[in-house]
């Protein structure tokens, strides 16, 4: 294969399928919250578990009814006298008790051996928490932050909540659930939310709570309408003290942009206009305002970047693409993000999904000091997938460095696949994808590839704040961008996040290409900080 990239001869990363199995073997067991692939399963097997316990039930309720059948008519035994001394002298009660015993005890023998097979499912029963795990209150709490996150990011509407249907300002018209959200779910959830330092979703659903708990129409557990107002009042003067001293957001925190308190909220400070910021760098908590509106579908960019922006057909001159060239549609010119349609098929991203849900653990963040960290910043599932773990994962890389120009071989030129799998809420806070504490540059994350496994109807989208960019996830395609400069300087207009997920099931695949296994690959510049040269204009 004359288009074949030429490889170097060392492997650029030092972290070697051995060390990367250890990685695999033991994968953290994730909040069932944290992905759909989980929750699904479970749901799977509870329907199984819902069959053995209506047939358990049925086996139950005979055995009982035998048995208080025999007690009875021993009960009228007892009632004559049985229980005093010459009471089988007589014929007719030495006649009932034969009749009692000879009729009866079959029966109850015929109840006894169904309670025997009923033991196996008991004991199915009793290891199931071990064999495939049981939801625990960790999962519960993993739930109840997705959705607490969902509303920081949507405005859900609560009262469609309690009507058994989903709106929110994303999408207000309602989606049935036939399920309704009670009074003492809203209690719980708003509860967390606070703990959870979700202020503005705490104060919401706890004051949604108390608005519902005269409502006769709503079916709600009992909840202690004390202890609730309670916890609003605690909430709302929370909510007012942490905006005043930290802000309305960071990534560990959220409030209204308004105080609750009326005098409070008419402070200055607290109607001070801010101004978008796009082609440049601005505080982390701008950051973090324009990746909330651009989650809520808002194209921030202005006329004179999207005035200029254009799709195309694309073959990079490749022989695999000039017969079929792929769709591209350029979202940012400098620096260059683009979406590459088609790059993977209906049932390939199946199968890759089929391949990787078993070694699905809980997602991590590379901090600075190098260490991983599982935390509220990034709620999703990964797994690691080697080339060899599934033949369309060789095709993949080949499409890649095809597209691309570069040398995208694991190891060589590349990590490894990561999956990525979404669940209640899930999302990844801004980040970059460039590693800060890399002291080689070669480990650098050079570009990005990035593929969407499946749409997802509401939610999830992939945004740039500095950008202003936001793009929905769309079965098949593939973002990409470049993270770092041709110097391997880190380009902090490339911070992006994942958008909580409000309606479906999100998948996606990281392909990061490392900047050291290009040398042979990647042109250098004149200017030491241009924008990487783009292979696909
Ligand atoms: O899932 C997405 O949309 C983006 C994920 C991402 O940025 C990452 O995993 O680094
Ligand atoms: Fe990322």
């Amino acid at each position: 294969d004359s288009f074949a990239t030429v490889r170097t001869l060392r492997p650029v990363s030092d972290l070697t399928e051995e060390t990367l199995n250890k990685v695999r073997q033991v994968p953290l067991t994730p909040p069932l919250g944290t992905s759909t692939y989980h929750l699904t399963q479970l749901l799977e097997e509870e329907k199984g578990a819902a069959e053995r316990l209506r047939a358990m039930n049925e086996v139950l309720e005979r055995t009982q009814q035998v048995v208080a059948r025999y007690l009875s008519s021993w009960d009228a035994l007892v009632a004559a006298g049985a229980g005093k001394e010459g009471f089988t002298h007589h014929p007719v009660h030495a006649y009932a008790l034969t009749k009692h015993l000879t009729l009866g005890w079959p029966r109850l023998e015929e109840a006894m051996n169904h309670l025997h097979g009923l033991s196996q499912d008991i004991e199915w029963m009793l290891r199931r928490r071990g064999s495939s795990g049981i939801t625990t209150e960790e999962d519960l709490a993993s739930v109840m932050s997705g959705l607490a996150r969902l509303h920081d990011f949507y405005t859900l509407n609560l009262t469609a909540l309690t009507h058994a249907s989903l709106s929110s300002h994303l999408d207000p018209s309602s989606i049935s659930a036939g399920l309704p959200v009670t009074v003492w779910d809203l209690h719980h959830i708003g509860s967390h939310a606070t703990a959870v330092n979700i202020w503005n979703s705490g104060v919401d659903f706890l004051l949604a709570a108390l608005d519902h708990w005269h409502d006769n129409n709503i079916s709600h557990h009992y909840t202690d309408l004390h202890s609730l107002t309670k916890k609003l009042t605690k909430a709302t003067k929370m909510h007012d003290q942490v905006l005043e001293r930290k802000g309305h957001r960071s990534k560990s925190h959220s409030t209204h942009a308004l105080p609750l308190d009326k005098t409070l909220a008419r402070k200055k400070k607290y109607h001070r206009q801010q101004e978008t910021m796009l082609g440049q760098v601005g505080s982390s908590l701008q950051g973090l305002d324009q990746y909330v509106q651009l989650c809520q579908g808002n194209d921030l960019r202005p006329m004179n970047v999207t005035s200029r922006l254009y799709c195309r057909y694309v073959s990079n001159g490749s022989p695999l693409y000039v017969i079929g060239p792929l769709k591209m549609e350029v979202h940012y010119l400098r620096p260059y993000v683009v979406t590459l349609m088609g790059v993977v098929g209906v049932q390939e991203a199946q199968e890759v999904q089929k391949t990787a849900a078993v070694f699905l653990g809980e997602s991590s963040t590379v901090q600075h000091n190098g260490r991983s960290r599982v935390g509220p910043q990034r709620t999703s599932s990964t797994a690691w997938l080697w080339e060899h773990d599934s033949p369309q994962l060789p095709r993949l890389t080949q499409r890649i460095e095809h597209l691309l120009g570069v040398n995208a071989q694991q190891h060589y030129g590349a990590e490894a696949y990561q999956v990525v799998n979404y669940g209640v809420g899930g999302h990844y806070s801004v980040h970059h994808d460039a590693l800060s504490n890399t002291p080689y540059l070669q480990f650098h994350r050079f570009a990005t590839f990035l593929i969407y496994l499946t749409d997802v109807p509401q939610g999830g989208r992939t945004v740039f704040p500095w950008l202003g960019v936001g793009v929905a996830p769309q079965r098949g395609s593939a973002l990409v961008w470049f993270n770092v400069d041709h110097a391997g300087v880190w380009d902090p207009l490339l911070e992006h996040g994942a958008c909580p997920v409000l309606l479906g099931d999100k998948w996606v695949i990281n392909k990061w290409i490392f900047y050291g296994g290009q040398t042979l690959q990647v042109p250098c510049q004149l200017q030491p900080h241009a924008h990487v040269a783009r292979p696909l204009l």
